[in-house]
């Protein structure tokens, strides 16, 4: 596992966001997106709100529909998941001393059509959110299918910003600082599905 999460670390530490493929085999990724489309389909979905204190529903900002993992009602591809990166967590706090603590993951489903407007993911009222992960479950995603996450860089001057664009596909995973990174996702056109998450401090 090392040989996977420390090219993630390593891009946090250079660059602040880290890119890893294959963190979920092509069995793992099929297995967890029958799995979303169940729990979708038996009504378990909500569509994503705004902000932490009052939720809205705002979607000309997001799209997308989720559902928070849980533990105790974890399936067996859920529970490989979350012990998976319950194995980065620990491996992360060996490494960089961020002081890790715990961690929420949600289903997350792009309708075609959908997106998530430029933003950060640290709540101004709540800064525990250190890094977040996303982790995609798209089985042939093309680059005309859109859905791109851009994430904005900024330049070691701060004077200009760039813009690195990153496709959905299966099994990758992205790491960032939630602090420190606005990011947004284009419009899809197909269904777009992932896992995402924030490792949080005390
Ligand atoms: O799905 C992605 O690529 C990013 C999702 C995101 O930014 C979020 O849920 O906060
Ligand atoms: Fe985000």
């Amino acid at each position: 596992m090392n040989s996977l999460f420390e090219p993630i670390i390593d891009g946090i530490l250079a660059e602040g966001y880290g890119i890893v493929d294959n963190f979920l085999t092509a069995n793992e990724v099929s297995a967890l997106a029958k799995r979303l489309h169940e729990r979708r389909e038996a009504g378990q979905f909500r569509a994503a709100g705004i902000g932490n204190q009052q939720r809205t529903v705002e979607n000309t900002i997001r799209g997308d529909e989720i559902l928070w993992l849980e533990e105790a009602s974890a399936t067996p591809e859920e529970t490989m998941f979350l012990q998976r990166i319950g194995e980065f967590v620990e491996y992360v706090n060996r490494t960089c001393y961020l002081g890790l603590r715990d961690y929420e993951f949600h289903y997350a489903l792009y309708p075609p059509g959908t997106f998530y407007k430029r933003h950060l993911d640290q709540f101004r009222s709540d800064s525990r959110r250190r890094l977040s992960v996303i982790c995609y479950l798209n089985t042939d995603w093309q680059e005309t299918d859109g859905g791109q996450l851009a994430l904005f860089l900024p330049e070691s001057d701060g004077s200009t910003e760039h813009e690195l664009t990153i496709q959905p596909i299966g099994g990758r995973l992205v790491c960032f600082e939630s602090g420190r990174l606005e990011h947004e996702v284009r419009p899809a056109g197909r269904e777009r599905l992932s896992v995402t998450g924030w490792l949080k401090t005390a």
